[in-house]
């Protein structure tokens, strides 16, 4: 079985995949962590964001193993990743090993941009979560403070902001909801009930 989750930046894609996947048992893939790590190797070489050659080549070669350094986690990653995730031989390297990912029994969850429309179309549940920007921008404020960051929420807001926007209106695999994808509105709704509000639409579309 597969679990798709995709929605804007800081909307609980990942704390709810990870919720999820404990719940049914399932393996979870925040596939966010990719792009960031492509980033993350291309920042480290001083490699030009730009440089999409360079890029493409950094994800054909990822070491998918190294997905939980911290670093991956900080606010200038990305930022990072959401350029070079426009670039589509970034996307292309990246795709086989997530459908590879999704395949494995008994199942898995995979949270994103664009698993229920490109990654797994054909998906068992689509989830497409949001939350308005105000609130997704005090949810990374008091995440990254709690990691050290310094950061001020109006900078968070505004980086939240052009990061949708180019996730959105990149030609390359948008951020949209998929036609088939139950919309879930967390904006009013802390980490629990969200789940439990998901938790019903993937037992309902089961049934
Ligand atoms: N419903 C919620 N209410 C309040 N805080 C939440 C909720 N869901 C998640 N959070 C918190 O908001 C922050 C962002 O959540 P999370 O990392 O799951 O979002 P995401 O959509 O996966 O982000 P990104 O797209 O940047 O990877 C985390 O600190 C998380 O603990
Ligand atoms: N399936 C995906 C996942 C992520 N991206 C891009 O990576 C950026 C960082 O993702 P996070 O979920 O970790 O915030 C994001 O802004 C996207 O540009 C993607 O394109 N496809």
């Amino acid at each position: 079985m597969i679990i798709a989750i995709d929605g804007p930046a800081a909307s609980g894609k990942g704390t709810l995949g990870k919720r999820l996947a404990d719940h049914f048992g399932f393996a979870h893939l925040d596939t966010g962590l990719l792009y960031r790590a492509v980033a993350r190797v291309l920042l480290d070489r001083d490699v030009a964001l730009t440089d999409r050659d360079a890029a493409a080549r950094v994800a054909q070669e990822l070491d998918v193993t190294h997905l939980d350094d911290e670093r991956l986690r900080g606010a200038q990653m990305g930022e990072a990743a959401s350029v070079i995730s426009a670039y589509q031989p970034v996307r292309d390297a990246l795709l086989a090993f997530q459908r590879q990912f999704a395949g494995q029994p008994p199942g898995a969850v995979l949270d994103g941009r664009d698993i229920g429309t490109v990654v797994c179309p054909h998906a068992d549940v689509k989830l497409f979560i949001t939350a308005s920007a105000e609130e997704r921008a005090r949810r990374r404020h008091r995440e990254l403070l709690s990691r050290g960051e310094t950061t001020d929420y109006e900078i968070i807001l505004n980086d939240i902001r052009r990061r949708d926007e180019r996730d959105m209106t990149r030609s390359n695999a948008p951020l949209k909801a998929a036609d088939d994808a139950l919309t879930l509105d967390t904006t009013h709704l802390d980490a629990d009930q969200a789940f439990q509000a998901a938790l019903e639409l993937v037992t309902r579309k089961q049934t």
